[in-house]
């Protein structure tokens, strides 16, 4: 397994150790050692996934404070393009985005710190896109901003969308409650 930086400070891609043979295939997903050894959370309390159909796109998805929380998501059907943004203010990349190819055939992961937006459209007919999350859904903590306010070249302009997820405000008239506390995590 890899932990690889990212352009933004504290969000790691995480390339696990695929072992192929003529059954299929064996991939270890997380491992709590390697976690600790580079200072990244290991309480992850709910687990969730969702199913989405080609030309989806949710989010820009995040919990704010004190249900706040780091994710570690990654694919186990299809081919996303996800994204994250950074909302932490005082951060050096606040405000920007990056953006990520995740897929099953490579079952790469991204480990989101709190203070990051979260979102992806599906690319393949179908994408399961499962999570780990450190704190527990919280309703009227769950937040999000607008997905075509922060820059990101989604590849289509007319994506399927929830009621919800239309009706974010932009990431310019989002008031950040985030604060950098820098990179506690490397
Ligand atoms: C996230 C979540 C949703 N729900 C419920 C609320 C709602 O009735 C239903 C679907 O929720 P949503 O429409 O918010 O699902 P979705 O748009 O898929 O939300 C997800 O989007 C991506 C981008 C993320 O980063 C996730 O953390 C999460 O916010 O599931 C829970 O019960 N527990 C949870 O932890």
């Amino acid at each position: 397994m890899i932990i690889q930086d990212t352009s933004i400070p504290g969000c790691y891609e995480i390339v696990p150790d695929k072992f192929k043979d003529k059954r299929g295939a064996f991939v270890k997903i997380y491992s709590s050692n390697l976690f600790e050894s580079y200072n990244l959370e290991t309480n992850f309390i709910e687990q969730y996934y969702s199913i989405s159909h080609q030309g989806v796109l949710r989010g820009l998805h995040f919990q704010i404070p004190p249900s706040d929380h780091e994710k570690l998501v990654y694919v186990i059907t299809g081919n996303i393009l996800d994204a994250v943004v950074d909302l932490r203010k005082g951060s050096p990349t606040y405000g920007k985005y990056e953006t990520f190819n995740l897929n099953a055939d490579t079952g790469n992961m991204l480990y989101i710190p709190r203070g990051l937006a979260h979102g992806f459209y599906v690319l393949s007919k179908t994408a399961i896109l499962v999570y780990n999350v450190t704190s527990s859904h919280s309703p009227e903590h769950d937040t999000g901003i607008h997905w075509d306010s922060a820059g990101i070249p989604w590849p289509t302009s007319q994506p399927i969308l929830s009621n919800r997820d239309m009706g974010f405000v932009s990431l310019s008239k989002f008031s950040s409650p985030f604060v950098y506390n820098g990179e506690l995590n490397s």
